[in-house]
């Protein structure tokens, strides 16, 4: 054990936490550096439910803002809400050695060049995660409720040792890792489903799955906006298959009622991730002159939720 990598978690919430549940079951010392959590995981770590089987553990070091790690870790994973006043390349930059891999966990499009600005030498992996996965009402108590796939890849593009290195712990950790060659359209790919169903779920106050297709139209909404995405997709040339939106829904609709991140985050009065999963794809649009009528009514209807809220504080 003694050559596993260090691994350490930048936010460590539903997805920093699971992830380094994977990477101490592949026998990775694996820190963490918490915020609101930090007196509870020390204490007595995480609680991971999962049908993996029972993935709690304490991690090897915890730190808040401000500590100075002990060793300087292999990989640093981010998996902070990738949100507007959060500076990721600052809360990322103390544990950030020269030649530490950078991985990001994390939902959205075009996320990567601010934290790829700050550290122009250093590694970045960018993975997608398909998985439900969420925190509790309990601090540091974690339900994992189903799947864990990863997409990974190097960032802009390729498949480095790096990629290959973090693929096999991954796997040993009891997880199916892809790699891609191009994971800006693997990004586009996922962002087919969470541009339109993340801030829909939020517009419909919480609207789980289900409810969101079965409601009259909604699935002719659901349709009409991902055929957007794709668009956009496709001028930021990343094309899409043809079959792409039809497997979408398809797949959709064999899973239970499901509440997104996005939902979850509004239900609970948390800061959500428009901007990177909504935001970024309407920039690209005016960029590439793509007409996105949907994405771009949702997207101000839910700006003007948030200066109502502003108003508000
Ligand atoms: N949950 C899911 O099923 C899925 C989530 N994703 C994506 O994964 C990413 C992470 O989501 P998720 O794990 O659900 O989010 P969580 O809210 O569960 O976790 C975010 C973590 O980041 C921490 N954090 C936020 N700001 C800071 C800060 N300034 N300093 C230190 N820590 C900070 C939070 O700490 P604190 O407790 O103090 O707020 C929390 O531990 C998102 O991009 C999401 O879209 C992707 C696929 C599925
Ligand atoms: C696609 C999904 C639903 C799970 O991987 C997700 O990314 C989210 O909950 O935001």
């Amino acid at each position: 054990m003694a050559d596993m990598p260090h691994v350490l978690v930048v936010g460590a919430g539903a997805i920093g936490s699971f992830y380094g549940a994977i990477a101490k079951r592949a026998g990775c010392a694996v820190s963490v550096v918490l915020r609101s959590e930090y007196d509870v995981v020390r204490e007595r770590g995480f609680a991971i439910s999962s049908p993996l089987g029972d993935l709690s553990y304490r991690p090897d070091h915890v730190y808040r803002d401000g500590d100075t790690p002990v060793a300087t870790p292999d990989y640093v994973i981010c998996c902070v809400k990738v949100l507007p006043g959060i500076d990721r390349a600052a809360l990322l930059a103390p544990w950030v050695g020269p030649d530490t891999g950078i991985v990001l966990i994390e939902n959205g499009i075009d996320i990567e060049p601010a934290v790829a600005d700050a550290f122009p030498d250093n590694p970045l992996i960018s993975c997608l995660a398909f998985i439900a996965v969420s925190r509790t009402d309990e601090p540091a108590v974690i339900e994992h409720k189903a799947f864990g796939r990863l997409t990974m890849g190097a960032w802009p593009a390729g498949v480095t040792d790096d990629c290959r290195a973090l693929e096999a712990l991954f796997t040993d950790g009891g997880i199916n890792v892809k790699l891609a060659d191009q994971v800006v359209g693997e990004r586009w790919a996922k962002s087919l489903w969470n541009t339109p169903f993340n801030p829909l779920s939020v517009l419909a106050d919480g609207a789980d799955t289900v409810t969101m297709l079965d409601t009259p139209g909604g699935e002719a909404l659901a349709r009409e906006m991902m055929a957007e995405v794709k668009a956009v997709a496709a001028a930021d040339g990343h094309p899409l298959p043809d079959d792409a939106i039809d497997k979408n829904i398809a797949g959709t609709r064999k899973m239970p009622a499901y509440r997104n991140s996005m939902a979850l985050d509004y239900l609970h009065g948390r800061p959500m991730e428009i901007q990177a999963i909504l935001g970024n794809v309407v920039a690209l649009a005016e960029r590439y002159g793509v007409a996105v009528p949907r994405l771009s009514t949702m997207a101000t209807v839910l700006a003007m939720r948030d200066r109502l809220a502003e108003g508000d504080a």
